[in-house]
């Protein structure tokens, strides 16, 4: 935990679409995490609101334009003091380019496996399994 003992915060965005598929990007990097699968996201800044963090993080990385919604859950990183909060969310406009990542995969209910997580991701994994194809889009989401 850093010294102010308020945890910092990697928001992340579960995209789902209209088929109830989620959006899983694969890192290009550092070295230690190349070739690993995520949520697309980032650091909050400073000051920065979560919400905000999240809609900027989906233009740089993806070129989207996202609808935020609840969270979906919260897991810790290994770096001390930072978490992983990942928020539902959907595109509003645009179509996810290769910006930042090097692959993209929307993944099915049951192909959430198909792909090499990151080790954190794990858990939040299991909560989306649950949520995929159990509740319409419009409530899981909240917006
Ligand atoms: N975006 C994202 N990051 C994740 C996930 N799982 C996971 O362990 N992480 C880790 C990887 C990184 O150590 C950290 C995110 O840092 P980052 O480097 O992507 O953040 P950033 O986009 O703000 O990058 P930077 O400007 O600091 O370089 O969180 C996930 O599902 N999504």
């Amino acid at each position: 935990m850093e010294s102010s003992g308020i945890p910092r915060v990697v928001v992340a965005a579960a995209l789902v679409d209209i088929r109830e598929r989620v959006l899983a990007c694969c890192r290009r990097g550092p070295s230690a995490l190349a070739g690993g699968w995520e949520f697309p996201g980032g650091k909050v800044e400073p000051g920065e609101d979560e919400v905000a963090a999240l809609v900027r993080e989906c233009r740089e990385e993806l070129g989207v334009d996202v609808e935020v919604g609840s969270v979906l859950g919260e897991v810790p990183l290994p770096a001390d003091g930072w978490v992983l909060r990942v928020r539902f969310g959907r595109i509003i406009a645009g179509e996810p380019r290769l910006i930042t990542h090097s692959a993209h995969r929307w993944l099915a209910r049951d192909e959430l496996d198909d792909v090499p997580w990151l080790a954190p991701d794990a858990p939040l994994i299991e909560d989306l399994r649950r949520y995929l194809g159990t509740a319409p889009p419009d409530t899981r989401s909240g917006v």
